[in-house]
Parts: structure tokens; sequence; C-alpha cells
């Protein structure tokens, strides 16, 4: 299996290439040259089945010669032996055909453990093997900074930054990633929001010497293994609820587009999937996109569920790619446009063939505070602002066909709103209930490129 880019320009690589290497060199995101299918009966046989075994059928036929079968399985066993709930991701019912996937019972309380524990076990793994040294630099609205520190902290071949925007995270989020003390954590707070961050780590990976000096390494969802491991938990799920004989919706709370494009992937590999229904905040440039078939950037506006307040959502280019036809060129373009004039079309065909797969919704503030509230009544849950606009989204989704709300974090990460809405406030697992008495270490940053470069650097050398 090989891998190619988005912007058709760089060289193919292997799945472990892939993983090393994050952003193409055209400035792409890799993408599996062919999508492997599954059977139906491959499907059927996951009834049942643990999720680790759902999640090497899955993901086997991606990773080619990566690791043997049984290195591979033992990666997926180290991975998920952490998490909190025998199940890994447990499907609760709301209320007759809708159903909440529970992605927070890992280590930092977001869907992000789910890719990021298997991620740095197949890291250490490749980099054993290799004997090399990376720099990992990761940009964060709030998740994925935390999930990438707990999988990579205390490792001698790996230095982990993270930018994340300097005051738009929750205090749980940005605690989770200030207070580790491994000297090779660099939590870094930027001035400018979400955009700005993964703007600076694009701009890091398109700068070749700075790239190849601390031989960059990417874990946001750039990293096509980040998308991969995020597949298993669509099928668990569909499977819990009757596929493959029938079919299933999911609404999937939605910013770097990373989550909705490996439930994409899961169609495309033979899950019986009806809608993918794309849940915005009220950043909501992706729901905007697919009712105008024009993508146009705004500034982002500071929401209750701040992992989500982005406009620059990077794998909708993993997506534009297949509605394009895999044409390169075009997605080229469309990026081109989008940095230079803020904007770019689809063409008629390319925003059909979203239409067919994907529906959205958008949910304002007050939206998503009665949703938390309502489904507090409704169900008994207590829902993050995250999943909360997942909720509202897809009660307007409803249908004969199960729906699915993927629930991307813990209530207890974002305390203030949860309480706000309902007068409860989440208490923090056991693992985490001194965090606010630990000290914090950060290092306040200015967007500007050659001064964060200039800083990792000096701090690699220390
Ligand atoms: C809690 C939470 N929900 C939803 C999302 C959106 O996921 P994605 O960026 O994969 O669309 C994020 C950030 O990624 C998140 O941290
Ligand atoms: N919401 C994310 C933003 C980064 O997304 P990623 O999936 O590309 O890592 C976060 O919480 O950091």
């Amino acid at each position: 299996m090989m891998y190619v880019s988005t912007r058709g320009t760089a060289p193919k690589l292997t799945f472990e290439e892939a993983m090393m290497t994050g952003l193409a060199r055209d400035g792409g995101l890799y993408v599996p040259e062919e999508i492997p299918t599954l059977s139906t009966d491959q499907i059927a046989a996951m009834a049942g089945a643990s999720y680790e075994d759902v999640a090497f059928t899955v993901m086997k036929p991606f990773i080619g010669e990566t690791f043997t079968d049984h290195e591979f399985r033992n990666l997926i066993d180290t991975a998920y032996a952490g998490f909190n709930h025998a199940a890994r991701a447990p499907l609760k019912q709301l209320d007759n055909n809708h159903f909440l996937l529970e992605l927070f019972h890992g280590p930092t309380l977001a869907f992000k453990d789910f890719a990021m524990q298997l991620i740095g076990q197949m890291f250490q793994a490749s980099l054993t093997r290799s004997g090399n040294r990376i720099t990992i630099v990761g940009a964060t609205s709030g998740d994925t900074g935390s999930a990438a520190i707990e999988a990579f902290r205390g490792l001698s071949n790996v230095d982990v930054f993270i930018l994340y925007p300097h005051g738009r995270v929750s205090e749980v989020q940005r605690r989770q990633m200030t207070t580790p003390t491994e000297s090779n954590v660099h939590a870094l707070a930027l001035d400018g929001d979400f955009d700005d961050c993964q703007a600076a780590l694009k701009d890091m990976f398109n700068d070749f010497d700075f790239r190849d000096g601390v031989n960059l390494a990417g874990v946001n969802s750039i990293n096509w293994g980040r998308v991969l491991a995020q597949v298993v938990y669509f099928f668990t799920s569909a499977v819990a609820v009757g596929a493959p004989l029938r079919p299933v919706s999911f609404t999937v709370p939605t910013g770097n587009f990373g989550d909705i494009f490996a439930g994409y992937i899961a169609k495309r590999m033979g899950l019986p999937v009806d809608k993918l229904v794309i849940a915005t905040n009220q950043n909501d440039i992706l729901h905007r996109t697919l009712e105008t078939g024009a993508q146009v950037k705004e500034g982002v506006t500071p929401s209750i569920s701040p992992s989500m307040d982005i406009q620059v959502s990077s794998n909708f280019e993993r997506a534009l790619f297949e509605a394009n036809g895999r044409d390169g060129a075009t997605v080229a373009e469309q990026m081109a446009d989008l940095k230079d004039k803020g904007a770019f079309t689809i063409s008629q065909g390319a925003i059909e063939m979203l239409r067919e797969t994907f529906a959205s919704g958008r949910a304002s503030e007050d939206e998503t505070f009665h949703a938390i509230t309502s489904e507090l009544t409704r169900s008994g849950e207590l829902l993050c602002p995250h999943s909360a606009v997942g909720v509202h989204v897809a009660d307007a989704h409803q249908s004969a066909t199960p729906m699915i709300t993927l629930a991307t974090a813990h209530p207890a990460k974002f305390p203030a709103a949860v309480e706000k809405a309902t007068g409860l406030h989440p208490p923090l697992p056991p693992h985490m209930a001194d965090l606010y008495e630990r000290d914090e270490r950060v290092t306040q940053v200015p967007n500007d490129l050659a001064a964060l470069q200039t800083l990792i650097k000096e701090r690699i050398k220390q």
C-alpha cells in the first residue's frame, strides 16, 4: 500500500514513511493510493469482537509491511490498555433511534487519545528501528495537544512542542498541556487563534531547511496515521446498531475535519453509512461550504466549544481531493486561493459528490447550552459542549436510519460551560484530581514564524 499527496506532486510513500513525514513536501496531505474494502462477512464478524480485534481488522490493510501482524497487534493492545472502559468506545442510547458514542475514556478525556495513543506506540517502534531522533510540533485548539503530550512525554528521542492559542482553550485543557514536568515537553501559548497555530505548523513543514534540520514530525491529523486510527470506532459502533445488515448515519462535531473524514473512509471501506452529518459551532465555515459550494474564510469567533473554533479545516483538503476525482492540481489551486484570497469555489460535480455523502448543520451558543440542559433531562447524559453541538445537529437530521452522534470529549474538560447549562460541576477523574494544584510551565510566543523556529532550534540544542 502506497500513499499519495492530495496536491499530486510529492513522492509516493509507504505507510511508515507517510506517518513519519507528516505534511507532504508539495504542501498536501497523504492519502492511501487505493482505499481497501472489507467484505460484508468481515464486517458482520465484528459483532461481539473486542475493540482491539476490530482495530486490527480495519487498520491492517493500510499499514503494508510496516509491522508484522504480531507486532501490530501488540502495539494496538498496548495503546488501548490505559483506557478507562472495557469497551473503549461505549455506545449509549439517547432516545429511540439516536445513540451516543462516548470517545472520552482515554487518558486525556477526548477522542484524540484513540489515535494518539496508537501513534505514540507506532512512532516508538519505528524510531527504535531507525535510531532517529525527531522534533514533533503540533497545533492544537485544546485536545490534540494534551493527547500528544500524554503519548510522547518522557521519551528520550522525541521533543514535543505544542502551539495553542493563548487564552482560547479551557483551563483544564491548558493545565493538561502546561503541567507535565518532563523536559521533552514544551507548551507554547501563541498570540493568535488556532488557524494561526496550524498555519505556523504548515509553514514549518514547508521550510525544508528547518524541517530537515530538526527532523520535523507531525501528529496532527495532517498525519494519515491519526485519521486511520479514528476509522475503527465507526465500525465498532455501526455494527453494534445493526450494520452491515442495516445502514447507519453519524453526526460528527467537526473542526479540522479529521474525525468525519475517518467516517468517510469507513464508508468507502464498505461500512453501510447513509449520511455523515457535519456539526459545527458558530464557526460554521464547513456548513456554509456545503450549502453554497464556496469556502469563504471569516475570522474565528471564540465559543464554548473551543476545540472547534477553526476556520481553515485541514482535512477538508482530503475530501476535496476525492470530490475532484483525485485531481491534485485542482486541489493545489483551491488551497492557494484559500491562502491568498481567503476563498475558493468547488465545481458543480464535486459539490454534488460532497452533498451525496455529507449533510451539515450548526449550533449557536444558545442552542449548545440548551442541548446540554435538555439532554440531561432526556437521557441523563451530561454532554461536553462539543458533543452537545453534535446532538443538537443530529436531532435535526433524524430519520428511520439509526443515528450515532460522536461524544468527542468528557464534560469535565469544560466545567464552566457545563455548570452554566446544568448547575452541575463535572468532577475530574482520579488521575487528574490534583490538576489545579500542579505547577504550570509555558512559554508565551508571538505569531512569528522565524521567532518560533529559533525558539525550537534553541530548545532542542539544550
Ligand atoms: C472535543 C472535540 N470535538 C470535536 C473536534 C473536531 O474534530 P475534527 O478536528 O477532527 O473535526 C475536536 C478537535 O479536533 C475536539 O477536540
Ligand atoms: N480540535 C483539535 C484541532 C487540531 O486537530 P487535529 O485533529 O488536526 O489534530 C484540537 O483539539 O487540537
